[in-house]
């Protein structure tokens, strides 16, 4: 008998089996990765959302913190046709529903035809159908979570590699991923991390060399504090956007960001620059897309599978931005080069 339940839009209601108790509601999306569901799941961008793996087992390689993207779980539940224990358990200590032994190809299927929807998610021995359906009912619409960069940004500036002897790069932590942090710190950067409602004067204290926009969850026009930031600095500062970031960009300069069907979720992406004609491919995360660039910003880099803006510049200004994720944890690596491209307009 089953003991969890997934109710998705429309009041269906499909059976599973709890592997870590408790109730949930959020955007149910899917992820093609077939590796990476530790840092995935510890992504700050897939906050508020339920995660489905299309990869049928999930577990498989352990639960590793070094793996680990943030200090916690972001999506609300975790999907998956089989988890292993080691899962399942580091979910439950994290207080996160999760369920399996469900068809994650239908569900796949849906999200495919009818686009991300909302859903509810119960599991443990004493709940029912209905308490799936009460989580549905209270599921906000994405864009709704006004006030979504409060729950993932940083509360106070933090500093890494202070003294370190590369540019001084103001990252804004919409929810960024640790291993951005990481790159720039590789590459010998002091990376000053803002909240994502920091002030101009803070910025403008560390003088940088670079203004970062980091990742986040939720819809880019949420985070207007980020995009004064980038009206203040643009041509002035030299300008990076990693997935958030690129859109937030983009609205700040005259463009326009929308919501997509379904996103693109998974580590196959094939990105074709524009310029060099070459394809790569790449790790990405996001539902939302830039619709119109604006006229300050060229589209430099395509989604090969649907055409959608994955990286814009502006080589007068300084600005480059990426709707993927060339961070690469999960990976591809073939884009790890951004971090040397971005850092290079900071005079590096
Ligand atoms: N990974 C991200 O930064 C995601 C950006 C945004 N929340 C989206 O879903 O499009």
């Amino acid at each position: 008998m089953a003991d969890a339940y997934v109710a998705i839009e429309g009041d269906r209601v499909i059976e599973a089996r709890a592997r870590a108790p408790g109730t949930a509601r959020g955007e149910l999306v899917f992820t093609t990765a077939y590796t990476g569901y530790e840092e995935s799941l510890t992504d700050p961008s897939y906050e508020e959302q339920v995660l489905t793996f299309s990869y049928p087992l999930i577990g498989n390689y352990g639960v590793r913190e070094e793996r680990f993207e943030s200090d916690r779980v972001h999506p609300r539940a975790a999907v998956a046709r089989e988890m292993t224990d080691d899962v399942a358990e580091w979910l439950e200590s994290e207080g996160i529903p999760a369920v399996d032994h469900l068809d994650t190809r239908d569900i796949v299927t849906e999200i495919r035809d009818e686009g991300a929807m909302k859903c509810g998610i119960a599991a443990g021995p004493d709940v029912t159908e209905q308490d799936a359906l009460d989580e549905l009912h209270e599921c906000k619409h994405m864009s709704d979570h006004t006030d979504i960069g409060a729950q993932v940004s940083v509360d106070d500036v933090e500093v890494h590699n202070e003294g370190g002897d590369g540019a001084t790069v103001a990252l804004v932590d919409c929810g960024a991923k640790g291993s951005i942090t990481e790159s720039l710190v590789e590459r010998d950067a002091e990376v000053h991390v803002f909240p994502y409602d920091t002030s101009e004067d803070d910025v403008a204290a560390v003088d940088p060399d670079l203004l970062f926009i980091s990742n986040g969850p939720g819809d880019p026009e949420n985070f207007e504090q980020a995009g004064e930031l980038v009206e203040t600095y643009v041509g002035d500062v030299p300008l990076a956007g990693i997935c958030l970031g690129q859109q937030v960009v983009a609205n700040a300069l005259g463009g326009e960001t929308e919501k997509m069907e379904f996103g693109h979720r998974g580590v196959n992406q094939p990105v074709r620059d524009l310029r060099s004609n070459q394809v790569v491919m790449t790790t990405q995360n996001h539902g939302y897309t830039v619709a119109d660039p604006g006229d300050k910003l060229d589209v430099t880099q395509v989604n090969v599978n649907d055409d959608t803006p994955e990286g814009l510049e502006n080589d007068d200004l300084n600005i480059i931005t990426r709707q993927y994720h060339p961070e690469a944890n999960p990976g591809p690596h073939d884009s790890l080069g951004f971090f040397d491209d971005v850092l290079g307009m900071a005079g590096e």
